[in-house]
């Protein structure tokens, strides 16, 4: 069986992950390390992957992923993103998802392995001894038990540091803003703001992601804060502590010593300053290098991958919400109804848009409505678009568009299980269109403007506006079997007997120019606009 999916590796990945990939006859894999540092290669050889797995060395930039067509997920075997230009991948629709868990005991020990090794001289007194020396008294140490340590963001590194740390005897303080601070009391960590953290603490860990808000979170102000004599362990990302500031301190002997797995570029040139500091010890990014780190990483990143490509479910993306596959095959025929009624809006009306309103009613009220919402937008922008839309990018699409999204919901409906209304305002009107589920997958429009209509949404449909008054809609059924057109179904909606109603013919195929300038010419007949949506049962790839 020839493979569907093509998968490339770009970092070193535990074969196990390997493994598991190339099980399933599904997927070709491609192995190339060597694209890690050729951003054009690397370039070129997504253009023709479905999926790629990469590590920390693999830099996924905007050169890199913009215009991409083909990619549809990226995984990061670990934790860190910020190698991956996350706002490109989803602007192209691209899942970006982690293997969050996998590694944080290893890193935890990392953390906790550097935190003795500094405290007690291992570095430098195992190179002194091996040198020939025997020198006591020079490297002696400072005992944890007693200290007080400071953990900057309490995720699951830092909880885990947190733990093994109270077993070393340590006071521990704490600060992010995402733990409530009964839990972190639970814990046993004090919760404490930053300002305070920076002159109680004997250690400092920092265990947050490198963003925009926690770069260069210690420099020249922090350093000048902190207690003499502290020592700080940065196990996260290079990039979180200013680095010129830092020697600064060490050399002021602010700080007593640094121990640093991660750098701003990795690797550091080798004349790097830091990395050759007397008072800081260095490790290669080694957090999460541990066998057991890296096939359970390994494994979770295949998985992942063969869940969303072969599977169509969500699982730990930063871009997207989750979506189980439960979850999908119940949601699936509401999505594209949300994109059907989305296709529809698009066509009715191509004024500049304003906003978007949908309302969302009975059972689907409880629902995941913001990934419906994200299939109308799909639909609504995507014959707009040179770039693909999907539920990944669409509403990312449309707010940098300026065009707000918002929804409401309510339990009640007084005709339909479940009910979805689409309102779009554009600079020429206000349109409204509402769509229900008949069973578990027939597609009904269901209202039309101020009309209530109950038709197929699907294929070529015909809508019109027109005078209610006798033998119009037979001029228009003869006019169209005149023409070879075919009428599927035939409704009409109206507000009042005798004044302006609506008419939707399902048509079998898409009516001639000739027919459409002959009804246009009707007397009573406003307006006649031809939609094509899909066929029944006709699903986008995003959706099977
Ligand atoms: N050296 C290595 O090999 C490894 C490094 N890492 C790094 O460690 C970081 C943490 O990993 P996890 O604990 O698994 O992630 P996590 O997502 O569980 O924890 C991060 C925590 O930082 C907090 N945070 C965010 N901004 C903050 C701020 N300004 N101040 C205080 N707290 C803030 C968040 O609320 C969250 O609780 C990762 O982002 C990654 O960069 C992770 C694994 C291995
Ligand atoms: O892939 C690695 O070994 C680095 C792990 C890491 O930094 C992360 O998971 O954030």
């Amino acid at each position: 069986m020839a493979a569907t999916y093509r998968v490339l590796v770009t970092d070193k990945l535990a074969s196990e992950g390997l493994e598991v990939l190339k099980a399933d006859p599904r997927f070709e894999v491609v192995v190339d390390s060597k694209l890690a540092g050729d951003p054009q290669a690397l370039r070129t050889a997504l253009g023709e992957a479905d999926g790629v797995v990469i590590r920390s060395g693999t830099m996924l930039t905007p050169e890199v992923l913009r215009g991409q067509t083909r990619l549809k997920a990226i995984v990061r075997a670990g934790v860190g993103v910020d190698n991956i230009d996350v706002t490109t991948a989803t602007r192209q629709g691209i899942v970006v998802m982690n293997t969050p868990g996998g590694n944080t005991l290893s890193t935890a020990e990392h953390t906790l392995a550097l935190l003795l090794a500094l405290s007690r001289n291992i570095a430098p007194a195992c190179a002194s001894l091996k040198a020939g020396r025997w020198d006591r008294s020079k490297y002696t140490g400072s005992q944890l038990a007693g200290k007080t340590l400071g953990i900057i963001g309490l995720g699951r590194v830092g909880q885990a540091v947190a733990q093994r740390a109270i077993g070393f005897g340590m006071k521990v303080l704490g600060h992010d803003p995402f733990l409530s601070p009964d839990r972190a009391r639970e814990l046993g960590i004090e919760p404490t703001p930053l300002a305070e953290m920076w002159c109680r603490c004997d250690y400092l860990t920092l265990h947050v992601p490198l963003t925009e808000e926690t770069r260069h979170l210690i420099g020249p102000a922090q350093f000048a804060a902190m207690k003499p004599g502290v020592r700080i362990v940065n196990c996260a990302r290079g990039g979180l502590i200013d680095e010129p500031a830092l020697i600064a301190a060490l050399d002021a002997g602010k700080v007593a010593g640094a121990a640093i797995d991660v750098f701003e570029p990795e690797p550091p040139p080798a004349d790097d300053p830091l990395v050759r500091h007397p008072k800081v010890l260095v490790t290669p990014h080694l957090g999460a290098s541990t066998e057991e780190a890296q096939i359970s990483v390994a494994v979770e990143a295949a998985r992942l991958l063969i869940d969303f490509l072969g599977e169509g479910r969500v699982r730990f993306a930063v871009n997207m919400p989750n979506l189980d596959k439960a979850e999908l095959d119940e949601l699936r025929h509401h999505l594209e109804l949300g994109r059907r009624l989305g296709m529809l809006h698009a066509q009715m009306d191509r004024g500049a848009a304003r906003s978007v309103k949908l309302d969302y009613r009975g059972d689907i009220a409880s629902r995941n409505t913001r990934l419906i919402s994200a299939a109308f937008t799909a639909g609504w922008m995507e014959t707009a678009l040179t770039e693909s839309v999907n539920l990944v990018n669409a509403l990312v699409l449309a707010q940098e568009r300026g065009i707000q999204i918002t929804e409401s919901h309510s339990r009640d409906t007084e005709d339909f299980g479940s009910l979805i209304s689409a309102e779009v305002v554009t600079d020429r009107k206000t349109y409204h269109a509402s769509a229900a589920l008949f069973g578990r997958q027939r597609m009904r429009l269901v209202g039309l403007g101020p009309y209530q209509i109950d038709c197929d949404l699907e294929g070529v449909m015909l809508i019109f506006t027109h005078l209610d008054r006798p033998g119009l809609i037979g001029s228009i059924g003869t006019l169209m079997g005149n023409h070879n057109v075919n009428i599927a179904q035939m409704n009409v909606g109206r507000a009042v007997k005798g004044g302006e109603a609506i008419g939707v013919v399902n048509l079998d195929s898409i009516p001639p120019e000739e027919a459409l300038e002959a009804l246009r010419a009707l007397p009573d007949l406003y307006s006649v606009t031809v939609i094509q949506l899909p066929e029944r049962g006709e699903l986008p790839a995003w959706l099977l």
